[in-house]
């Protein structure tokens, strides 16, 4: 039986590059040995798509025609990008996704893109104008790894003008997206005025741009193999080992904290944050700082640990002893006092909750040192202190308000609802929670 010859795909938007590249694999797939797959995703953004879609393939057919090994795939995005979502980022996003399942669903591991070194030189800028550090500075990979699929981009290091002479030397004809010339993209006004004005006055900036990245790219793994290094010891179940990174350097405890950070939010992290962090968390024993999307970075007891923060759901004004609109029927619900700094929620649960009609007139006050709390059925009550020392309840869960009903405690932050007035156990019943805003200034308690 013939081997099975490797079938790699080449990501064909239509334009000039990507025509050229999928042109140059797929004459010399043959002695290669390779079976070629031209790829190409219809965004359904712009009028043109279809035209797009139907030049690709009657190119592709063309091709086939003259005996090269190749076929083609496409993929109609069904997606649209959500309100406020960057258009490109939507797009690029989907593309590659899309990519990504046409080419596991062909068998070809390896994809091909056609970016050149103008590309890299633009990428570069773009990302320096962000304030990028090494990771973004780094710009494209020529090759890597993501989702199972290996992309390479083999043109990387060729500049524009190299390509050109290639599509006038097999008069290839190609699609011109309209959208490339649209000056409200950064990237291409970035193309079209800044980088011919910047290689007026320094001819080389295209190729010392792409040096950038080659220099980026290398600091950037270094960076994240010694971080991994370091880091690994630090870890354990519950976080960060707070002891261990503060005896590294300031730089080590940044690139630490970056890495594991990274790892835990899967995404990026805000430079300022971390450089806080790197200063106050190594002189300050207990402290929280907010992160994105309701959660925050906390230290307390020699760990580094990232916890969720509930959203508040309704929002009033209260002072300490003032009255709350409770629910009055088993349902769940919230409510943000900005007076005490975090949201009350009530959840539904069958035990160690409340009957509603027991929080009718319920009252919220400070712990003044003399409360006694029941932590569960036939256990004794001992003052709130011992309790909160025996759980390891940290200070910034202690900090809002006790409720009472009357001289009754029927909740206590970090601790729960008091055994003692609890409804019985299976019948719809109300717990309350208590949550803590994150703060932007950390707290030393
Ligand atoms: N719609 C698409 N379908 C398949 N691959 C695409 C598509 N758009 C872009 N690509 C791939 O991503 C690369 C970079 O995209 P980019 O938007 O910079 O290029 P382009 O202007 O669309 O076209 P070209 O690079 O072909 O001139 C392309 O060279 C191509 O390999």
């Amino acid at each position: 039986m013939p081997a099975q010859r490797a079938v790699v795909a080449v990501a064909t938007s239509g334009g000039r590059d990507s025509t050229a590249l999928l042109h140059a694999v797929s004459r010399q797939a043959r002695a290669a040995g390779l079976k070629v797959l031209a790829l190409h995703v219809h965004h359904g953004l712009q009028p043109g798509a279809d035209q797009w879609l139907a030049h690709v393939q009657a190119q592709c057919q063309r091709w086939v025609r003259q005996g090269w090994p190749l076929s083609f795939a496409f993929e109609r995005l069904k997606t649209q990008p959500s309100p406020g979502e960057s258009i490109e980022a939507w797009a690029r996003r989907e593309r590659y996704a899309a990519l990504t399942r046409m080419a596991s669903a062909h068998g070809a591991r390896h994809v091909l893109l056609a970016h050149h070194r103008g590309d890299q030189a633009e990428t570069v800028l773009l990302q320096a104008l962000r304030g990028a550090g090494p990771a973004g500075l780094a710009a494209m990979p020529q090759a890597a790894e993501r989702d199972g699929v290996i992309w390479l981009r083999p043109w990387l290091s060729q500049p524009r003008s190299a390509i050109e002479a290639y599509v006038q030397r097999w008069r290839l004809s190609y699609i011109d997206d309209d959208s490339n010339q649209d000056p409200r993209f950064d990237r291409n006004r970035l193309r079209l005025e800044v980088l011919p004005a910047l290689t007026r006055h320094f001819p080389r900036a295209e190729q010392a741009l792409s040096d950038v990245a080659q220099h980026a790219a290398a600091a950037d793994a270094f960076i994240r193999e010694s971080a991994e290094l370091l880091l690994k010891p630090m870890l354990s179940p519950r976080g960060l080992n707070a002891e261990a990174w503060c005896e590294c350097s300031s730089a080590q405890r940044f690139w630490v904290l970056r890495h594991w950070l990274t790892q835990m939010l899967h995404g990026g992290v805000s430079c300022t944050l971390l450089e806080r962090v790197t200063q106050e968390g190594a002189r300050l024993k207990q402290a929280r700082w907010p992160l994105a999307f309701g959660q925050e970075l906390r230290l307390y007891r020699g760990q580094f640990s990232v916890e969720t923060v509930q959203a508040p759901v309704v929002s009033a004004s209260t002072t300490s002893d003032e009255l709350v609109v409770w629910p009055s029927a088993v349902q769940a619900g919230a409510l943000h006092l900005p007076a005490w700094r975090g949201t009350l929620r009530w959840t539904v649960a069958m035990q160690q909750g409340v009957r509603p009609a027991m929080l009718r007139g319920a009252t919220l006050a400070a712990r003044v040192g003399r409360e006694q709390f029941q932590l569960g059925p036939g256990r004794p009550a001992r003052s709130l202190k011992k309790q909160f020392q025996a759980l390891g309840v940290p200070q910034w869960a202690r900090s809002g308000p006790l409720v009472w009903q009357g001289d009754q405690l029927l909740f206590v932050p970090g601790l729960g609802m008091d055994a003692r007035y609890q409804a019985p156990v299976g019948e719809p019943q109300l717990v309350l929670h208590w949550h803590p805003d994150s703060v932007d200034v950390p707290s030393i308690d």
